[in-house]
């Protein structure tokens, strides 16, 4: 059964325009999909988007073998249902024209979303609601780049979006509790568990991983355990399907450092998120984690 989001209009959320077709935006758009939104997903070049387009093609064959095990005709009509809800192009001002909703999952940067979102005002019709997935940066702060702060909010996805089952849904005082009940509704529509936050530093989930991460890395930078040692006792002792390391390849060390650098930034006194030199030293080498085939680990190079 497909559930139906509204937007703000009270008009059912159908179109989706998903922008930026990384980690994040590939899942995003891939779930909203699946759910039977009509979606396009907006990325800076065609070869960014075709390499997104395979990902989610190689993400959904890992969900079909699960829905349809033993039936292949079944899997290959799953995902070319699921693909033909999807468009992908690199103009995000003509493809949120016709949007209801407009995710944005793109780089974690202040500016850069700002401006974003301040051409996307312009362009998008007065009922689209505007949310984004943002880790770290006050909702607050991004729309106050546009004229649409009653209609706009956070969608905070989990990776990888396809799995993961929570979306943190976050307003400001001026989000409209219609906006509100559209976002909640859309989170639903895609499968997964909705909770509400207030637009606090980090939501509920980071506000509590990033210092356990953070804390991670300086065990490693005071020399008392290695990354491997880490990770082996957070996963054995804890409970946690991946380490602190494990997961910081996962995320991308890129975006880890612009998460932690705009907390040190708002809260320059907070030793929780003071930097690390360890860090700071992998991106610089390009080592970005599992996307770049090196971060804290080697990785196959895709
Ligand atoms: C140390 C330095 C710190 C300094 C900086 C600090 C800054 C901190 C920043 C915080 C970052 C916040 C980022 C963001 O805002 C919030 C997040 O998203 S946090 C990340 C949350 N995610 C997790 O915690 C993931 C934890 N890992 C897992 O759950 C699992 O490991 C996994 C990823 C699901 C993989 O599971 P495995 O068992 O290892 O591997 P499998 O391959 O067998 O997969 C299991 C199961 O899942 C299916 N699957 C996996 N990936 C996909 C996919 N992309 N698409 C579809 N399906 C997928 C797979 O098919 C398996 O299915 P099954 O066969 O079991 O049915
Ligand atoms: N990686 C994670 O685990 C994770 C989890 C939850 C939320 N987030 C958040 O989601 C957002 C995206 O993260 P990601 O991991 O997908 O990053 P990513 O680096 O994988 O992808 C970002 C994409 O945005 C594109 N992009 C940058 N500027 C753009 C623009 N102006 N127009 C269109 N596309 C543009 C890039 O080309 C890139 O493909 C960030 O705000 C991040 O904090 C990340």
């Amino acid at each position: 059964m497909i559930v139906r989001a509204m937007s703000s209009s009270t008009q059912p959320i159908k179109t989706v325009a998903i922008i930026g077709s990384g980690l994040m935006g590939s899942g995003i758009a891939q779930v909203a999909a699946a759910s039977g939104h009509k979606v396009t997903v907006v990325d800076q070049s065609q070869e960014i988007v075709d390499k997104a387009s395979a990902s989610i093609q190689k993400s959904l064959g890992r969900v079909v073998k699960k829905k349809f095990p033993d039936d292949s005709k079944a899997q290959q009509t799953y995902i070319a249902d699921v693909m033909s809800h999807l468009s992908l192009q690199t103009d995000a001002v003509d493809a949120v024209k016709s949007a209801d909703l407009v995710i944005e999952a793109i780089v974690e940067n202040l500016d850069v979303k700002k401006s974003l979102f301040s051409s996307l005002d312009k362009a998008a019709p007065p009922h689209t609601i505007f949310a984004s997935n943002t880790s770290s940066i006050p909702i607050k702060d991004i729309a106050s780049s546009t004229t649409r702060l009653d209609r706009f909010g956070g969608l905070h996805f989990f990776n990888p979006v396809p799995v993961m089952k929570l979306v943190e849904v976050i307003r400001i005082p001026e989000t409209s509790d219609e906006t509100y009940s559209a976002l909640e509704a859309f989170g639903k529509a895609v499968g997964k568990t909705t909770v509400q936050c207030k637009d606090t530093p980090g939501f509920i989930v980071n506000r509590l991983l990033v210092p356990y991460m953070m804390e991670a890395v300086r065990l490693v930078e005071r020399g008392e355990a290695t990354p491997r040692d880490v990770d082996i006792a957070m996963k054995l002792g804890a409970g946690y399907p991946m380490g602190p390391f494990e997961l910081s390849d996962y995320v991308g060390l890129d975006t880890m450092k612009f998460i932690i650098d705009g907390w040190m930034e708002r809260e320059p006194n907070n030793p929780l998120f003071s930097k690390s030199e360890l860090l700071n030293k992998l991106v610089a080498e390009g080592k970005l984690g599992v996307k770049s085939g090196e971060g804290f680990y080697p990785y196959n190079k895709k």
